[in-house]
């Protein structure tokens, strides 16, 4: 059932520069998102600081992407030309990552309770965007917070009578005090694309470790992807998912990136959950799709930091 906005307990509406937000102070968590991109740019339990990287340049302008947090990448993922033909055919832009992480989303709904707050946005993908992209398909974002996970769920309808190839992510930022001590963990004996070696296929042999720039799409084989850095272990239990993106952009490319710090590559990483090349998912007239992760935090060292 709908709340209206005025019987919301814990949620409110706010604006932050020239987008407007939802600020979420519940007794056991804090957070909050834009409409604008369905972008998630703080979660933190309390006492807890954001398990989410944000930049410390980040805009937050109207049709400019948030850097931090979590984009949406939708209804493609990464560079148009580097997607599936089936993927590629619908698109009618250069631009990298779709189009709803600058669009407008619609608040569905808010469901509050003594443990957790669930928010639900909505894109209806329909002729406002036939200049980028051929279809019409609803994305609905579901996000659930509580005093130990974060969950995020993304369900995709095509709406269209041609069959919808989608390729997609949930481009989650994540803070490390130190990127050279930092592992990705639960992707050993699996395989990689290597974005930065013409995108041959390589097998991963132990922890994902970061000493410059990684940018790979991990395949099929695994199960939950942890991250250890000196202070927190994250785990992130992903569904309808069977790839996933380790971002890291290395010195050089923070120079070239929009809203970055040069020094910032050393103090973030992404982990992605996605559809992406193999794992793109093709959905006929009326069908669905949910692409999710759950995230918690293990640790954190306070003492360390
Ligand atoms: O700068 P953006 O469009 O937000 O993209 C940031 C990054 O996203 C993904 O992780 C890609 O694999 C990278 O190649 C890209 O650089």
């Amino acid at each position: 059932m709908k709340s209206a906005p005025g019987s919301w307990s814990f949620t409110r509406w706010t604006t932050v520069d020239q987008l407007e937000a939802l600020k979420i102070r519940h007794p056991d968590f804090h957070a909050q998102l834009f409409l604008q991109g369905a972008h998630l740019t703080h979660f933190a339990p309390s006492n807890e600081s954001n398990w989410l990287w944000l930049s410390d340049t980040a805009r937050f302008h109207t049709g400019s992407a948030i850097r931090g947090g979590i984009p949406i990448c939708w209804p493609w993922f990464g560079n148009p030309d580097k997607n599936p033909e089936a993927v590629r055919r619908h698109i009618r832009t250069n631009t990298a990552h779709g189009f709803a992480r600058t669009a407008v989303w619609s608040l569905e709904d808010v469901r509050e309770s003594p443990d957790d707050v669930e928010i639900s946005l909505s894109l209806d993908a329909n002729d406002d965007f036939s200049d980028l992209w051929d279809g019409h398909a609803k994305a609905l974002l579901t996000f659930r917070f509580s005093a130990t996970t974060l969950q995020l769920a993304l369900t995709t309808t095509n709406l269209s009578s041609t069959p919808l190839a989608l390729s997609q992510a949930l481009h989650s930022y994540f803070p490390t005090p130190d990127i050279t001590q930092t592992a990705v963990t639960g992707l050993d004996g699996t395989s990689y694309i290597d974005a930065l070696d013409q995108w041959s296929h390589k097998p991963q042999q132990g922890d994902v470790r970061f000493t410059g720039e990684v940018d790979r799409i991990y395949e099929a084989g695994f199960r939950d992807i942890g991250i250890t850095t000196t202070t927190s272990a994250y785990r992130l239990c992903s569904n309808g998912s069977q790839s996933a993106v380790v971002w890291n952009p290395g010195p050089e490319k923070a120079g070239r990136l929009s809203d970055f710090p040069n020094h910032a590559w050393q103090t973030m990483l992404c982990v992605e959950t996605a559809n992406a090349l193999d794992d793109v998912r093709v959905l006929n007239y009326g069908q669905s799709h949910t692409l999710g992760v759950m995230i918690s935090r293990l640790q954190e060292h306070k003492d360390s930091q």
